[in-house]
């Protein structure tokens, strides 16, 4: 049966699997490798039914900032050709540049939006081109949705809150809505919007409370301006000073009947982070030592998603609207920072409520969100891997889901940030993104991926209900949450009419089928599974083109951790190096240092004063005199003895000479001892030296075993880093081994490609099987999807209804 199906399938995933391995022909069948011509032509395919609205992505480029001016950043990158087009080319060094030189991915690329505001556009502009129209049209009672997306640093905040001179998207829509309220204000706090589009009558109780909860709230956000210095008046606040900063808008016009209508703000601000809701206006005391509790995203009867226990605050005027910011903004940072992680991992969302109340009943309630969405980088430069990865990968995957609106079956669930706003995007709204880059070379890689992903937003198409429901008035319940009101204003027939439209319809259509003959039952069948296909092709193909787009993120990511391990390692490598070349100079300074501190030693113990030593000299000098003068006479006495008797009475005068030079010769003996005695100690110390010199020596060696140690532990570090580069190899294995994987698949779908063809001969031989298959293969699919509309759930009970007939009346 689904032969023709299969083998699109077939050819599909082989253009996927070609696609992922750099195969360029393949590429240009894809809208997000070939550029923008393929982006435009899926626009224009999906614009063509009258019912269907392609979700509205514009594009805001920020002006370079000084310091990125100053740090000399590529300007280049980004090219704005016209109002629509954006062209990106990569820079030299980034990972898109390096993976284009290895054949996967471009080095240019073209993007479409429904309109760029280049850097020099101001934040009045951007309101007025965007949201604007939205705004108005949530004062005459629609929902409204937007989104700013973008990568860290992108002006994401800029644009949704801006700054005290230059206020942003939020501050200007309070202004308009108030300039529209007036005087209009409904003061009384007692009407209050209730789970997913009721309100609540509150009782005295109840508005007590809120009335104190209100003011506790406002306290703390001036007790925040106090402490942050801002004067009370909030002046410097983005959201009050608009007021102040002369932008002035017109007022919205209001009928002549509109006059008596009261209107009634309520605002509540959350945020999303890993998949977690937490409200940003619950006091930080109930948390600050606890866990951060998180709120549970439920379902009314109405099939309305809300946020349960989520704080919603009554505001009278822009002042107020600042201060909750104020606080929603402290208790984000508080909480960022108690996490330990950035602001800017989460989505933040800031929704408005707006209440229209006559007399006594309310005759409408809208909702206008602004959602801050987290940084949509896949990761931070420094650190890759583990919470961050699978932050990154859960704010990515609300933005595919987004994607998939275009399909029959949205898995809106799959994401709370869908399935907070799977209202709007099934036509109870607009919706539409502002998409926030920068223009820095350095953060080419990840305006690129930005890029990609919004134009997979580009494809979300919302399906306009020929009847919106945000036309009836929302139900009005009272403290149990049971409807007060039945009759009257609020037309709540029209709501039960709507709902059970569908029962109505298929109790209808049974009457009919049942008296329908076989064979123009047979040819709906057959119609209807011609349908089927034409859907489950078109569901495929989208499907295809989110996953190349997931697979060429992923691989474009693999490539980069891959980069970034080779650099890690090659840091380690170097810092290694650098302390081994430190512990060298550390031991060098050391046996330095060692070897001055013993010469000190030596040179104190061997000190002599110079007088002393000069003293020493001069005795030295006059013993070494008198020795030479006594040698002399010694000599002289020995030739006179020898010369004999001729020479006797010089004989006795010498005789009678030495026996007086006796007392000099004891004291001549005396120094010669003295100085035997101190050549001695010159010899005692000589050896000492020559000891500390084998100590030198001794320790000299000591030290060059340690240099010896250090030397082993530097190729100890040589092997760690080996160890690193082979689990390098085994990444690399391991991609090789997933490419392998793939192989496998194609071969898994050539046996189904088999299984399809057998399947596709089996209605030949056993006739009445298929059409039993083929019904209950129709059921399933029609009941699954609730976007299929009236027509797949009319069909679902032909087929029901044939089915029991055929059973009654076997042909
Ligand atoms: N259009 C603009 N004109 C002038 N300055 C801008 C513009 N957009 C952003 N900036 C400035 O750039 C800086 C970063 O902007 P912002 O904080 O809004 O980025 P972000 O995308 O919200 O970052 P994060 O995701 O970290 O919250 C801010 O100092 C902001 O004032």
């Amino acid at each position: 049966m689904d032969l023709v199906h299969g083998e699109t399938m077939l050819e599909a995933m082989e253009s996927t699997c070609n696609d992922l391995h750099g195969c360029e022909p393949c590429q240009k069948a894809l809208p997000e490798l070939s550029g923008i011509s393929s982006i435009a032509s899926v626009q224009s395919e999906v614009t063509d039914g009258p019912e269907q609205q392609q979700l509205r992505v514009y594009l805001r480029v920020r002006p370079f900032s000084n310091e990125e001016l100053n740090g000399g950043e590529d300007q280049g990158c980004i090219v704005l050709e016209d109002s629509e087009t954006a062209v990106l080319h990569a820079p030299k060094g980034s990972a898109s540049m390096k993976c284009s030189e290895k054949g996967i991915g471009l080095s240019k690329y073209k993007f479409s939006f429904t309109q760029i505001f280049g850097p020099e556009v101001g934040q009045a502009d951007v309101f007025d081109g965007t949201v604007r129209s939205q705004v108005q049209d949530f004062l005459l009672g629609k929902n409204s949705l937007l989104f700013s997306y973008g990568v860290t640093n992108a002006g994401k905040t800029h644009t949704i809150q801006g700054s005290a001179k230059d206020p942003g998207i939020l501050p200007r829509s309070l202004d308009i809505v108030f300039r529209h309220i007036g005087s209009r204000q409904y003061v009384v706090m007692d009407l209050k919007p209730y789970l997913g589009s009721d309100v609540q009558r509150l009782d005295g109780d109840q508005l007590k409370t809120e009335k104190q909860n209100k003011t506790a709230l406002l306290k703390e956000a001036d007790g925040e301006s106090q402490r942050t210095g801002r004067s009370r008046s909030g002046s410097s606040s983005s959201v009050s000073s608009l007021s102040f900063s002369g932008i002035s808008y017109d007022q919205t016009e209001s009928s002549a009947e509109d006059l008596h209508v009261q209107y009634c703000l309520w605002v509540a601000f959350y945020e999303i982070y890993n998949e977690q809701v937490y409200d940003l206006l619950q006091s930080q005391s109930c948390w600050k030592t606890k866990k951060r509790p998180s709120l549970r995203v439920c379902d009314d009867s109405n099939g309305n998603s809300y946020v349960r226990d989520l704080r919603w605050v009554n505001i009278h005027n822009a002042d107020e609207a600042c201060k909750v910011l104020r606080v929603g903004n402290k208790n984000r940072s508080a909480a960022s920072t108690k996490m330990n992680q950035s602001s800017s991992r989460s989505h933040s969302i800031f929704t408005i409520k707006l209440l229209r109340i006559d007399g006594p009943d309310v005759q409408g309630m809208s909702e206008l969100s602004l959602c801050d969405l987290a940084g949509s980088e896949r990761c931070n430069k420094t650190k890759t891997f583990g919470e961050r990865l699978k932050e990154a990968g859960n704010i990515n995957t609300s933005l595919l889901i987004l994607g998939k609106v275009k399909t029959s079956y949205v898995p809106f669930r799959e994401s709370k940030l869908t399935r907070l706003f799977q209202g709007v995007f099934c036509g109870r709204g607009k919706a539409s993104m502002i998409v926030n880059i920068n223009q820095c070379a350095s953060t080419y890689d990840e305006t690129l991926n930005v890029m990609k992903f919004s134009a997979v937003a580009q494809k979300v198409v919302q399906v306009i209900q020929p009847r919106c429901l945000e036309s009836l008035s929302p139900r009005l319940v009272g403290r149990d949450g049971k409807p007060l009101v039945k009759n009257g204003v609020i037309d709540q027939q029209a709501v039960d009419d709507y709902l059970s439209e569908e029962e109505l319809l298929d109790g209808d259509d049974e009457a009919d089928m049942s008296i329908m003959p076989q064979e123009e039952l047979f040819s709906i069948i057959e119609s209807l599974r011609a349908k089927l296909l034409a859907e489950r092709r078109k569901n495929l193909v989208q499907e295809i083109q989110i996953r190349k787009e997931m697979g060429d993120a992923m691989l474009q990511q693999l490539m980069e951790s891959e980069e970034q391990r080779s650099q890690q390692i090659a840091e380690l490598k170097e810092s290694y190096d650098e302390k081994l070349e430190r512990t060298f100079e550390l031991y060098k300074d050391a046996l330095k240092e060692h070897a001055y501190q013993c010469a000190m030693e030596r040179v104190e113990e061997d000190y002599i004063p110079i007088e002393e030593y000069n003293t020493a000299q001069d005795r030295e000098m006059e013993l070494k005199t008198r020795l030479s003068e006594v040698e002399e006479k010694l000599r002289r006495s020995e030739s006179g003895s020898r010369a004999g008797s001729a020479f006797v009475p010089t004989q006795e005068s010498s005789t009678q000479t030495v026996n007086e030079e006796n007392p000099l010769h004891d004291a001549d003996a005396e120094r010669c001892k003295r100085l035997y005695k101190e050549k001695c100690a010159v010899e005692n110390l000589c050896c000492e030296k020559q000891e500390l010199i084998v100590t030198l020596e001794s320790r000299i060696s000591e030290l060059n075993d340690t240099l010896q140690e250090a030397g082993e532990s530097y190729m100890e570090k040589l092997a760690l880093v080996q160890t690193l580069q082979n689990r390098l190899a085994y990444q690399e294995r391991e991609t090789k081994r997933l490419q392998s994987g793939m192989t496998e698949k194609e071969a898994e779908l050539a046996s189904l490609r088999e299984e399809l063809a057998k399947l596709s001969q089996a209605p030949q031989a056993e006739p009445s099987r298929p059409r039993r298959g083929l019904l209950a293969n129709i059921k399933e699919s029609v009941s699954s999807p609730r976007s299929a509309g009236t027509l797949c759930r009319t069909l679902k009970r032909s087929v029901r209804t044939s089915a029991s007939s055929l059973k009654k009346k076997p042909v």
